[in-house]
């Protein structure tokens, strides 16, 4: 129940919106953590759209339907959502706040609203998980070249209780992310890219969209050491997992890669797709039985000039046909939005920056509170659109408004 059906105060009178909360973080996080997490790729635009896309919607809202008692949860994996939101998966949550992913999963469990781990955590998913046992956890995935680290990871995934796997698939390279290239961002002692410590000697990471020129340097010498020929003159990664050795990966594709993770996979954790943006690939997913997909662009920051999550959800929408589940992610940064998102035909949305900003505001009780703005302000949209279940919210509730003001039914 949100605080004013309780009559309550808000938890924090400085920040009742996620606008605010944006700034409150901007004031705790140093500039090249700052840099890191709010930055798109390129000049932004993809990054501003994902957000500026759900106004060119307006609820239709219906009344006189007693909306005195609504039911915002859904079902993921079994388990029950408390919200269809979930924290989408994002790297080095200690940049943040020292407790890093650990306070994020006990937010989440708090919240009743399911995780997205990414491998380049910095807290390792045993430790995420631990204590978490029912709560809808899913690993995120760059599968690796060097598939004996990915296997070993998808294993420790399945024992520690992992729902699914979100293999992501909009990063063959990485995007040019100017800021981070020019700050040569390093992940500050003492935070390692938790999972692969074991298998790695050093887990420390310089990254960027494009390596600049000292760094392609020190890097060339290391090669030579830290990987092996292929056979078709490509050079496969093998030494620490660092940012850009190990997340992109340019050689992924469909025939090979996805019958291989579903082998990995299953029985235990269903496989994803998460990086879907246009119709075709929705079929392809269908085809090679992925068991869901996220309409992502990764926050616009890959292929800048990509299309807005929104933009592109009701064509995969439409080629999924409820034959798998479709979330997707992207400039969601209110409740009104979610209905928006859902209203287009997504099963459910997940939310990144935000849950940074909550978590360098106030560490665990910042993504609680971030959590509970998105949940309040989604449950009073619903009552306010007259709706009482999430199955309720259709296209019905949306109208379509051009830049000339024109509005049309969908
Ligand atoms: C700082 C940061 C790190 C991210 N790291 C990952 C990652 O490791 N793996 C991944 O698949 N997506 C990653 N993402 C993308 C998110 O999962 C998600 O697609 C995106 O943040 C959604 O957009 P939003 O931030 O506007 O909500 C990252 C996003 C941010 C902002
Ligand atoms: C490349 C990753 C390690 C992190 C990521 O996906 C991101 O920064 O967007």
């Amino acid at each position: 129940m949100a605080f004013q059906e309780k009559g309550e105060k808000p938890d924090d009178l400085n920040c009742l919106t996620i606008a605010e909360l944006e700034k409150h973080a901007a004031l705790c996080m140093d500039k090249q953590t700052r840099d890191y997490y709010n930055e798109g790729a390129d000049s932004g635009s993809t990054l501003l759209e994902n957000s500026t896309a759900y106004s060119k919607y307006r609820i239709r809202p219906r009344v006189l339907r007693d909306v005195s008692l609504i039911d915002t949860s859904v079902s993921v994996w079994g388990a029950r959502n408390s919200v269809p939101i979930g924290v989408a998966p994002s790297a080095m949550h200690c940049l943040a706040h020292p407790d890093g992913e650990v306070a994020t999963v006990k937010a989440c469990k708090e919240a009743g609203v399911a995780m997205g781990l990414s491998s380049f955590s910095t807290s390792t998913l045993e430790e995420v998980a631990s204590g978490m046992e029912g709560h809808p956890l899913v690993l995120q995935l760059y599968l690796f070249e060097e598939r004996e680290r990915s296997r070993k990871l998808i294993q420790r995934a399945k024992k520690s209780g992992y729902k699914a796997v979100f293999l992501t698939v909009d990063t063959p390279m990485l995007g040019r992310r100017n800021n981070e290239i020019r700050n040569q961002f390093k992940l500050p002692k003492p935070y390692k890219i938790a999972n692969f410590v074991e298998d790695s000697s050093a887990s420390e990471t310089v990254m960027g969209g494009s390596t600049p020129k000292s760094e392609q340097e020190k890097e060339k010498k290391s090669t030579s050491t830290n990987g092996y020929n292929d056979g078709k003159g490509r050079h496969v990664p093998t030494g620490p997992v660092t940012f850009h050795t190990h997340a992109p990966n340019p050689t992924l594709n469909w025939e090979r890669d996805i019958s291989w993770l579903k082998e990995q996979c299953s029985p235990e954790m269903e496989v994803w797709v998460k990086g879907i943006a246009t119709a075709e690939d929705a079929h392809l997913a269908v085809q090679h039985g992925v068991d869901g997909i996220i309409v992502s662009n990764h926050g616009g920051r890959q292929l800048n000039g990509a299309t807005a999550t929104l933009d592109a959800l009701p064509e995969i929408v439409e080629a999924a046909r409820g034959r798998i589940p479709v979330h997707v992610d992207g400039g969601i940064r209110q409740g009104t939005q979610v209905f928006k998102a859902l209203a287009l035909g997504a099963d459910f949305v997940w939310v990144g920056r935000p849950v940074l900003w909550g978590l360098a505001y106030k560490g665990q009780e910042g993504v609680e509170l971030c959590l509970r703005l998105l949940s309040d302000e989604f449950r009073l949209c619903m009552a306010l659109a007259g709706t009482v279940k999430v199955e309720d919210i259709t296209k019905e509730y949306l109208v379509k408004i051009d830049k000339s003001g024109f509005i049309s039914r969908l």
